[in-house]
């Protein structure tokens, strides 16, 4: 494990901001903490990355324990926070040279370093402009070129895509999936379900300082449903084919909706086979097939009753 949190507590004066949060991250894992504003991401990530203190409980890092407001293991770390952290009078390249050198970086190593991480973040061309003209995107994506410089073992990002325009989260989302595959283990919050589920590998549902639920996203959407709905466009519909389908066990319903057929069958079951199966034995062509997936949204939706941007 690269990470271990053990019913982790944090107080801001009488009020319980994390109440015993436990998870652990194994290496190589897209970690996605997941939940609405408040719930508690941003005080984890502070106490992950050695900057805020806490109250009770355990954080190992690489099987170490963390005291309460200091983190040895820094150098392994890169923090992208949630509030943007450059120099606007420094250019890129200068940004990317002072943080070089906080993390022990220097000389040649450090000029490779600095080369990479604008390549990595697509700012190559835009080395010797101040952030002060960037746009959001671009200064996030100088934020992430400062974290990484230094090839660190675990990358904590705090809602980095949040303001910013679709070209630059492309691209940060990209950038994620490379890191990960460069060998960083990764942990991203967000309270977009749609982000956590396009590059999550586990995810902790956190709602009101608690872990709600955590596992792979079909570990996650499979205890919102066991059921899932199979949806059918077809050439004709016919009375035999419609029976033939209520007949299979695993079906609970069949319905005709004029040449689209709404089927609702208990997950693993093989229905979309078993149903082309039934469907095959008619004169009908099959014109498009779609499996409803549960979003996160609704594992959200189900677990507390609200949803996730209340
Ligand atoms: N310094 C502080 N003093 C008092 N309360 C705080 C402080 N920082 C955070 N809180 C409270 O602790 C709770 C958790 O906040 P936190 O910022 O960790 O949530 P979050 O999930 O990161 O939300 P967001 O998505 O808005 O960043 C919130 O109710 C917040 O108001």
């Amino acid at each position: 494990m690269i990470i271990e949190v053990k019913n982790l507590i944090k107080r801001y004066n009488d009020f319980l901001a994390l109440d015993h949060i436990s998870f652990s991250i194994r290496e190589g894992e897209i970690f996605g903490l997941l939940g609405p504003n408040g719930a508690g991401k941003s005080t984890t990530i502070s106490i992950l990355s050695g900057l805020t203190g806490f109250d009770g409980g355990e954080v190992l890092f690489l099987g170490k324990k963390i005291g309460r407001n200091e983190m040895e293991a820094k150098r392994e770390l890169g923090i992208v926070p949630q509030d943007i952290a450059l120099f606007e009078d420094l250019t890129a390249q200068e940004n990317l040279d002072y943080f070089g050198r906080l993390y022990g970086l220097k000389g040649k190593l450090l000029k490779e370093r600095v080369k990479e991480a604008l390549a990595f973040t697509g700012l190559t061309e835009r080395r010797k402009d101040r952030p002060k003209g960037f746009s959001g995107g671009m200064k996030r994506r100088l934020n992430i070129a400062c974290a990484i410089l230094h090839h660190p073992k675990l990358i904590i990002m705090d809602e980095p895509t949040v303001g910013i325009d679709p070209q630059s989260r492309n691209h940060i989302m990209q950038s994620i999936k490379e890191l990960n595959r460069m060998g960083s283990t990764i942990i991203y919050t967000s309270h977009y379900m749609e982000e956590v589920e396009e590059i999550c590998t586990k995810i902790a549902v956190v709602d009101r300082g608690r872990v709600i639920a955590q596992g792979t996203k079909e570990e996650l959407k499979s205890l919102v449903s066991s059921e899932e709905k199979i949806m059918i466009d077809l050439s004709s519909v016919n009375f035999t084919m419609v029976e033939g389908i209520k007949k299979i066990e695993s079906i609970s319903e069949c319905v005709v909706n004029g040449n689209r057929l709404d089927v609702v069958g208990k997950k693993g079951e093989k229905n979309v086979s078993r149903i082309i199966q039934v469907i095959s034995e008619s004169e009908a062509d099959i014109l498009s097939l779609n499996v409803e997936k549960p979003s996160l949204e609704a594992v959200f939706l189900t677990l507390t009753g609200r949803s996730l941007r209340d």
